[in-house]
């Protein structure tokens, strides 16, 4: 069978380290800036970076409402950290004009783990990521305040929801492209395969 055909949304942020882990995990990787692009992945990753500024390039390449339509339709989507934002129905504080994809019934809170803290490294246990606790890396990283009633919640990390599930779509608060272990990446390869 063909390896997946697997988009990062390449606005702004961490593309190329996505695309290298997604490379590694066995899909066949691309970046997505244009309709055209979107249309040709089966399943697509939106990295970490800064989301307001993705979420107004996202207006200005006119990708925001082909975006919400692959992902109202069920095309897998894993987003991380700004990419966890994006997905979010609803953001706590959001700047003005912020716009979302959503995908994921839950409200996320940007900048969530405050100053002191604004980067870190903590093992975090994955629910259905086998093999034992995944690097997490938190930057600036937000957390997920309170999910719907359709929402898995795969991790936690300090009390708080740091990676979720609900259906198709898949986020998490932390960064699993820059550790090299692709484990989080093969999980959501095998999403789009089955999602074949
Ligand atoms: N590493 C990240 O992606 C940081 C996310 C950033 N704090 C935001 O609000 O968009």
């Amino acid at each position: 069978m063909s390896a997946p055909v697997i988009g990062v949304l390449a606005l702004q942020g961490d593309v190329r380290e996505h695309l290298g882990a997604l490379t590694a995990a066995g899909a066949d990787a691309r970046s997505v800036r244009r309709p055209a692009e979107l249309d040709a992945v089966e399943g697509l990753v939106i990295p970490g970076g800064e989301s307001t500024t993705m979420s107004k390039l996202a207006v200005l390449f006119g990708m925001l409402e082909p975006l919400r339509t692959r992902v109202r339709t069920g095309m897998p989507v894993y987003g991380t950290c700004a990419g966890m934002i994006m997905l979010a129905e609803k953001i706590l504080d959001p700047r003005s004009g912020q716009e979302t994809v959503g995908g994921i019934d839950m409200i996320v809170r940007r900048n969530a783990f405050g100053r002191q803290n604004e980067s870190f490294e903590a093992a975090v246990e994955v629910a259905g990521v086998a093999g034992g606790p995944v690097e997490g890396v938190f930057i600036r990283a937000p957390w997920v305040e309170s999910v719907g009633a359709g929402v898995e919640v795969l991790a936690e990390h300090g009390g708080h929801v740091v990676a979720v599930r609900q259906g198709a779509a898949l986020a998490t608060s932390f960064h699993p492209e820059l550790t090299g272990d692709h484990r989080l990446h093969r999980f959501f390869t095998d999403m789009v395969r089955s999602a074949r």
